[in-house]
């Protein structure tokens, strides 16, 4: 394939730049304990400086790869699939979800929402960020809103969403996991204090699987 023909074909979602794909137990959020196929799509310029999987950031280093072969694998390990990166919403989803959904597959995408919806899903977990904020019509479609604490001003900025979300939408507060020790405690008491939110924690972290 001519380099043109390539950036073509990941231009229209056929190829997409994979870092890595794993069956594991969904860590967080709404499905945490359910166990889930990760596919974890290379490429995000959103640039939060705690991310967890920077090496996903340089979409050159991940191989473009047929959506047809990631699909493939994917219906053999699991009904429930998790679409996450990188920043997925940066490439054209529909492609990857209708081939997933024609499988009959649970179809889940974890997101900043900073690029535009595409895809078709069953699950979308936003996970907003100051740096490159959601394009709005996320917040109708979002079903669960994950928001990460790393200091004490992200309460307000989590409130901030909670606001213009829609209403079916459940809502999450989740350590940034350096500062879990000092930031879990005072998620706590503020879930306690405001309970229309839950904690999430980042529970395969502590049981040490991907
Ligand atoms: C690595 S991101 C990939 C998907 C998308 N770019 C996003 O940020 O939602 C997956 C999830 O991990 C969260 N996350 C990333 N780094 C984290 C950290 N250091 N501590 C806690 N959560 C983190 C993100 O907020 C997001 O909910
Ligand atoms: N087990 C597990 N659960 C997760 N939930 C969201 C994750 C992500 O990186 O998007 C993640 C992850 O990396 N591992
Ligand atoms: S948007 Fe997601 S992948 Fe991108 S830097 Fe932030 S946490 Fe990492
Ligand atoms: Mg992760």
């Amino acid at each position: 394939m001519t380099k043109e023909a390539t950036a073509n074909r990941v231009k229209l979602g056929e190829l997409l730049p994979l870092m890595e794909e794993f069956y594991t137990i969904q860590g967080e959020g709404a499905h945490t304990g359910t166990p889930a196929y990760f596919i974890r799509v290379g490429g995000c310029d959103v640039g939060c400086h705690w991310c967890d999987v920077k090496e996903s950031w340089d979409a050159a280093i991940h191989p473009p790869t047929e959506a047809t072969a990631i699909v493939a694998n994917a219906v053999k390990y699991s009904k429930t699939i998790v679409i996450t990166g990188g920043e997925p919403l940066m490439w054209d989803m529909r492609h990857l979800t209708s081939l997933l959904k024609a499988e009959g597959l649970k179809v889940h995408i974890e997101t900043s929402g900073a690029y535009e919806l595409s895809g078709e899903w069953d699950w979308i977990c936003l996970s907003p960020k100051k740096r490159m904020l959601p394009k709005p019509r996320i917040y109708k479609e979002a079903h669960e809103l994950k928001v990460i604490i790393f200091n004490k001003s992200d309460f307000a900025f989590a409130e901030e969403h909670a606001a213009m979300i829609n209403e079916d939408c459940e809502l999450y507060l989740q350590s940034e996991w350096s500062v879990r020790d000092k930031m879990t405690p005072l998620i706590v008491d503020y879930v306690m204090a405001n309970p229309k939110w839950k904690i999430s924690l980042q529970t395969h972290k502590y049981l040490n699987i991907p």
